[in-house]
């Protein structure tokens, strides 16, 4: 499976800022998130909790305990006034009664707000009515000392005082238990947030990461694969592919990339196939020539082949030309040239050697069967009949040289001086026919 196979078609050719707003959103996503999440949390389930708490804290619990002082106070105005009769104890006392008055109003009103049982408040009321219709009782005697009936009031008044202070302490601690257990809840709900933040935190680190992956998926290792694309390319890797789908910049980068190689390696290829093949017949040009020769000898003589060589020029050329002029002339040449390429094996090499001169290099091909190779080009090339100027018809013949390399007998350089004194000699003895060189001997060569 190639690459582009394993990319969905939904996200190839997505565009960069599509990528990129992908990759922030994964980075920031779960950051909104639980910052949303978190804030719900904490404000439904700690802060109004713990405002509630210290809502009951200033509503119920500071009348309860101011309530609770101020009887402190009470009980010893009316002790005292029941000692030494003094009218200051009466004022204290009036101003006592008021302030209790007013919290015991305050406690019933914020207790009924939040719901709670207000029986003990109602019954703190009464108790409270009593306890003052009594020390009205007290306070109204004229007595300086402590008599046996002020002594009955009063220890029915400290009876009632106390009975007062526990029902307030009773408030208070229903008070107290149901903050506390607010309390409790809310402090569970910051243990659960402190978890929670730590996940949010870990999934904000793998989200962000991925964020990360995503960038890097689709622009750096894109830009990456563009880079060595380039890279591979100038190191002579002509045939590479740079494989980029997201995101769609970059991708119609790499698509332009792989087009622009495509022209190069054609050009290439046009420059390459010019720089060794001849213009007029496409056979190969001379310079080829000398190269593949070289490189058949040396084969030849590498493994105790044989390689052969002909020689073939056109009959009369120059008669040909003067008589149907250069263009014809031409014509000719690039006829011979293709009854050479429709008579050979695809291993042997014709090449153009100049003029209306060929050559044809035969790899591992005796004397024998070279023989008849070029006799059948020289039949071949006899019986075409070619156009010159469209109406007019033409034919030419060719004389063709042979000469054979077995092993390491000759060098390139003497079997082209071979073929070329055959052709000479089939020049020589009528044209239109073939001859066979002779085996050059060794001081030959090496004169
Ligand atoms: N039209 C054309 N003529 C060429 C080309 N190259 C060489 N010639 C001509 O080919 C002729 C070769 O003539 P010669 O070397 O005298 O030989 P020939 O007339 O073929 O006679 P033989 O080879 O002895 O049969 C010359 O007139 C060259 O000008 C070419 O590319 N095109």
């Amino acid at each position: 499976m190639s690459t582009i196979d394993k990319i969905p078609a939904f996200w190839r050719r997505r565009s960069l800022r599509f990528w990129l707003a992908t990759g922030m959103l994964m980075s920031l996503a779960p950051i909104f998130t639980f910052a949303l999440t978190g804030y719900f949390l904490y404000h439904g389930t700690i802060i109004q909790p713990l405002v509630e708490v210290a809502s009951k804290q200033r509503h119920i619990l500071q009348p309860v305990q101011s309530i609770q002082m101020s009887l402190w106070d009470v009980s010893e105005s009316v002790v005292d006034f029941a000692i030494d009769g003094e009218d200051r104890h009466k004022i204290a006392y009036q101003q006592q009664v008021h302030q209790i008055d007013d919290n015991l109003e305050k406690l019933s009103v914020a207790m009924e707000d939040q719901e709670f049982d207000i029986s003990n408040i109602n019954e703190a009321q009464d108790e409270w009515r009593e306890l003052v219709t009594l020390s009205n009782t007290i306070l109204s005697g004229e007595s300086i000392r402590v008599n046996a009936i002020v002594g009955e009031d009063i220890e029915e008044f400290e009876l009632l005082i106390n009975r007062l202070a526990h029902q307030l302490g009773t408030v208070h601690d229903i008070v107290r238990i149901r903050n506390e257990k607010t309390h409790q809840q809310a402090l569970a709900s910051l243990t659960l947030s402190e978890y929670l933040a730590g996940a949010g935190l870990v999934i904000s680190i793998i989200c962000s990461l991925l964020g990360v992956v995503v960038i890097n998926r689709s622009l750096v290792s894109s830009m990456d694969q563009l880079a060595s694309g380039s890279m591979r390319f100038s190191d002579g890797d002509r045939e590479h592919q740079v494989e980029v789908h997201i995101p769609r910049e970059l991708a119609n980068v790499a698509d332009a990339f792989n087009q622009m190689m495509k022209q190069i390696r054609e050009q290439e290829d046009t420059l390459e196939r010019m720089a060794i093949t001849d213009g007029l017949t496409g056979l190969y040009n001379r310079r080829e020539f000398d190269r593949l020769l070289g490189e058949e000898v040396r084969r030849a003589e590498r493994y105790g082949k044989s390689v052969s060589l002909i020689i073939g020029d056109i009959d009369h050329f120059k008669t040909f030309n003067d008589s149907y002029g250069h263009q014809a002339g031409d014509e000719a040449i690039r006829s011979v040239g293709q009854t050479l390429s429709e008579n050979l094996r695809e291993a042997d090499k014709a090449c153009r050697f100049g003029g209306e001169e060929f050559v044809i290099i035969l790899p591992e091909c005796d004397a024998e069967a070279a023989r008849q190779v070029a006799e059948r080009v020289r039949n071949a090339v006899e019986a075409r009949i070619f156009h010159i100027d469209g109406e007019r018809t033409a034919q030419v013949t060719i004389s063709l040289g042979v000469a054979t390399s077995a092993g390491n007998s000759d060098t390139p350089e003497t079997l082209l001086k071979r073929a070329d004194l055959a052709l000479y000699k089939a020049k020589e003895h009528g044209r239109n026919r073939v001859k066979t060189g002779r085996l050059i001997h060794q001081d030959e060569r090496t004169s």
